[in-house]
């Protein structure tokens, strides 16, 4: 059994530099992970690339030959990914052993998963190569500064959920540039109603029914949830250790340690 995390988000949303501090924290705690660059427009890298797409397509070429601009250019490389998933990510697989833990730090547009199949297929291809895999979801703590841009983000958060079907841990990334703590108290365990009453208070009467709706459907799904994450400096609630262990529970990763208590308790009544 392997492990995966599939990072994704909006542009910009801190997916590669969660991905290179997640990178630094297994290397200080001597715990071994690979990062893998699935974005041909990427160029710097804070953590060394195990396996990248620029190695199967090369997204200046696509848009040279093909006549097509960055954002057309990439979806072109996706797909061509999507048509090689048989033989260059299956190749590149066998490179890895039976538990070992791969990040996908992927590109951040929206379309790959609100409704283009490609990351589908791509989480499908995992699975059946056995890996349990976690989708990893990152939304800028500027989201957090207006109850509209906040559902935005969550009902994009929700559409990969649906779309994914796979366990799935939302970060809300960026909390250093958070300078009014009381945004956060709002929105990171939001009180359904008091969110409604917000959204309702900033859009027309014609929308309370649909608000009402929407704020059902993120609780329902449990969209609303997430854990927090600084780049910047350590605090114990934003650590990168802390989410890593949420995301370790959500694939079953390390399984075997939990045993090992159950050992220890066990000898302890003994
Ligand atoms: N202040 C602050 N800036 C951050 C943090 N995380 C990322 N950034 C900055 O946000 C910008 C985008 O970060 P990236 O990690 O490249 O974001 P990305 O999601 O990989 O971007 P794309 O791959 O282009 O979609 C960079 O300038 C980062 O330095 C953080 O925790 N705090
Ligand atoms: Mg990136």
């Amino acid at each position: 059994m392997g492990y995966a995390q599939l990072v994704i988000g909006p542009a910009g949303s801190g997916k590669s530099t969660y991905c290179s501090s997640l990178y630094q924290h297994c290397e200080t705690t001597r715990r071994t992970i690979h990062i893998v660059n699935l974005d041909p427009a990427a160029e710097n890298f804070d953590y060394p690339v195990a396996m990248d797409i620029r190695e199967l397509i090369s997204l200046d070429d696509v848009m040279e030959e093909l006549g097509l601009g960055p954002n057309g250019g990439l979806m072109y490389c996706m797909e061509h990914l999507e048509e090689n998933l048989d033989d260059w990510l299956t190749e590149e697989l066998e490179n890895y052993l039976d538990d070992d833990y791969l990040v996908f730090d992927c590109p951040g547009q929206i379309e790959l998963f609100s409704h283009v199949p490609v990351l589908k297929n791509f989480v499908e291809h995992l699975r059946r190569k056995n890996f349990n895999v976690c989708v990893v979801y990152l939304l800028d703590s500027q989201f957090i500064t207006d109850v509209t841009k906040f559902i935005s983000g969550c009902m994009a958060s929700l559409s990969a959920m649906v779309q994914l079907e796979l366990p799935h841990v939302n970060i809300l990334s960026k909390m250093d540039l958070v300078t009014n703590k009381k945004e956060v108290e709002n929105y990171l365990n939001p009180e359904p109603q008091l969110l409604l009453a917000e959204l309702n208070q900033r859009m027309a009467p014609q929308f309370q029914k649909l608000n009402k709706s929407l704020i059902e459907v993120l609780v329902e799904r449990h969209a609303l949830c997430y854990v927090l994450f600084n780049d910047q400096y350590s605090l114990s609630f934003c650590s990168i250790q802390y989410i890593l262990s949420q995301i370790d529970n959500c694939i079953q990763y390390g399984e075997d340690a939990d045993v090992k208590v159950k050992d220890f308790d066990q000898d302890e009544e003994d």
